[in-house]
């Protein structure tokens, strides 16, 4: 590619957050305080140096701590702000804030969580349905704002998964096949010329050690 000429792809890559001490154990939302562990710092580390082989033009973060805190060592090395995007939030678990995860699963109602959550509403908080429509909402803002760039977005499990399996064009329905493990890197190519294509998903919930191929696909 000729210096100055643009990429025909925008890359958006989703990165979830680093481990935190209740990871698997708890249902955070959007509690406020909730920072990584001493591995989710590593892991953050170590997707920095994963991202470092591509021309990363903007950082993006969900504005909680967990997010933030992972995406500090990518927006170090390439020297950009992080930017904090409301859109990428974790979802609003309203009542099930902070409850343990072996409790919620004793729930009638988690049934329905596995079963239909394109029809399921967090007690007093937001739907799934409600995440989708933000997710792509802000997913198709950032790719309009950085035509041609390499966008990191760290975020959450279920937005990601939810956007992912989106992408794949699979209903909300089954948005729970998608599997988004802490500090995966999940990208998604939108054509430049072609504003009005969906977007080619390269890579999900992936761990390889180099990002490097990417801009090859
Ligand atoms: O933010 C998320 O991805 C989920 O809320 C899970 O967070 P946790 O890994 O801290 O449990």
């Amino acid at each position: 590619m000729a210096v100055n000429e643009q990429p025909q792809t925008t890359l958006i890559l989703l990165v979830r957050h680093g481990q935190t001490p209740t990871t698997g154990q708890v249902l955070p939302g959007r509690a406020p305080g909730l920072q990584l562990s001493e591995h989710g710092r590593t892991q953050a580390a170590k997707v920095a140096e994963r991202l470092a082989v591509l021309p990363v033009t903007a950082v993006y973060a969900s504005p909680m701590e967990r997010t933030v805190e992972t995406a500090t060592p990518t927006a170090d090395h390439f020297g950009l702000p992080i930017v904090e995007e409301s859109g990428l939030i974790e979802g609003d678990f309203g009542d099930w804030t902070g409850a343990q995860l072996a409790d919620l699963m004793k729930l009638p109602a988690w049934r329905k969580v596995q079963r239909r959550p394109d029809k399921f509403r967090f007690p007093h908080g937001e739907s799934f349905a409600e995440i989708q429509r933000r997710m792509a909402t802000t997913l198709s803002r950032l790719r309009n704002q950085h035509p041609g760039g390499t966008v990191v977005c760290f975020s959450h499990a279920d937005p990601i998964r939810i956007a992912v399996s989106d992408a794949l064009g699979a209903p909300l329905r089954r948005f729970q096949r998608v599997s988004i493990g802490p500090c995966s890197v999940s990208a998604l190519a939108y054509s430049v010329a072609k504003p009005e294509d969906d977007p080619r998903v390269l890579m999900v919930n992936s761990t390889l050690e180099s990002l490097a191929d990417l801009r090859a696909t």
